[in-house]
């Protein structure tokens, strides 16, 4: 009998995604086992530094690749949107399944949604993605940085910390959190993550076997979607902390993509969109645009900012 070693983080998010995976292989190959192995990565240990100031490339992932590598494990469980935009030599996403809700979501006391907010509302979030997009739409809102898994940013909403937070929908929804959400942010505001809402099966590019069991799990719109997602961040080099956003959709075959760069202020934003049926070829469209738009500029100023 095959058993498969899987690698996976240890947050509730996490083991609820592996656990996901695990039990959709198992349905396929109901004569395999699976044997969880919890890693600890550096990002789940410094949560006290704002992630963009650790120079965040990769964090959650490194020491799972490491167990990839050493061959303690086959394959390992990532959302996608926590994976550089480029692989270490010797390590390919085996699968992408179907991707959940893209969008963020505002969780907020009393329900109230973005429109609804008082004037000058305390906003919590750590991500300059999503800090620049809000204050485009309300310049008024105040940001401060929240840090820490789904349930210890909640714990702060409800404590009072904050009038509202911002999350994903794709997380929440995995751990059955959806009832507190208050309002889905449409993506013509806020522009997701790359990847967000898409897991990733990360193993090693050599691997056959496993390689052709993951296979089974991949859903091709998704990975075109994705793939047109993160050439754009690839193009713009940008790892997962900085305020990058794009969100591709794939309609009888045809990629539409539209992608942001914008200043954690939220005063400068650029923004494009194109479609087609290359998924390089449109990231690459859109990367450029937005590079027209001034975007290195930004993107050069958030750097120098955090490695003050
Ligand atoms: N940055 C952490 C992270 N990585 C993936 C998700 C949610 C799940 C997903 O987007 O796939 C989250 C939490 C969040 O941003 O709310």
């Amino acid at each position: 009998m095959k058993k498969w070693n899987v690698g996976t983080r240890r947050s509730r998010l996490a083991l609820t995604q592996t656990n996901w995976v695990v039990e959709q292989l198992q349905k396929l190959e109901p004569n395999a086992s699976f044997e969880l192995h919890e890693i600890v990565t550096k990002g789940d240990k410094i949560l006290d530094v704002t992630l963009s100031k650790v120079g965040g490339k990769g964090l959650f992932v490194k020491e799972i690749e490491q167990s990839l590598y050493e061959k303690e494990t086959d394959f390992a469980v990532h959302s996608l949107k926590d994976m550089p935009a480029e692989l270490p030599e010797g390590l390919v996403i085996g699968a992408i399944p179907k991707r959940v809700d893209p969008r963020d979501v505002l969780l907020s006391k009393d329900g109230k949604t973005l429109d609804e907010l008082p004037q000058g509302a305390l906003v919590g979030t750590s991500s300059l993605r999503r800090a620049a997009q809000l204050l485009a739409y309300r310049p008024d809102l105040q940001i401060e940085s929240v840090r820490g898994n789904i349930d210890t940013r909640m714990r702060k909403l409800h404590e009072g910390n904050f009038d509202a937070i911002i999350l994903a929908a794709a997380g929440l929804e995995r751990v059955n959190f959806e009832g507190e959400i208050s309002q889905f942010i449409p993506v013509e505001i806020s522009l997701p993550a790359v990847g967000q809402g898409a897991l990733a099966i990360e193993c090693r590019s050599d691997d056959e076997e496993t390689l052709a069991l993951l296979r089974r799990l991949d859903d091709e719109p998704t990975r075109q979607a994705v793939t047109a997602e993160r050439t754009f961040l690839h193009k713009l080099q940008g790892g997962c902390q900085v305020p990058i956003g794009a969100y591709a959709t794939v309609t009888d075959g045809v990629i539409q993509i539209t992608g942001m760069v914008g200043s954690p202020d939220g005063k400068q934003m650029c923004k494009s969109s194109a479609s087609g049926s290359d998924p390089v070829a449109v990231g690459l469209q859109v990367a450029e645009a937005v590079l027209k738009q001034g975007a290195a500029d930004i993107l050069a100023k958030v750097l120098q900012e955090n490695e003050k």
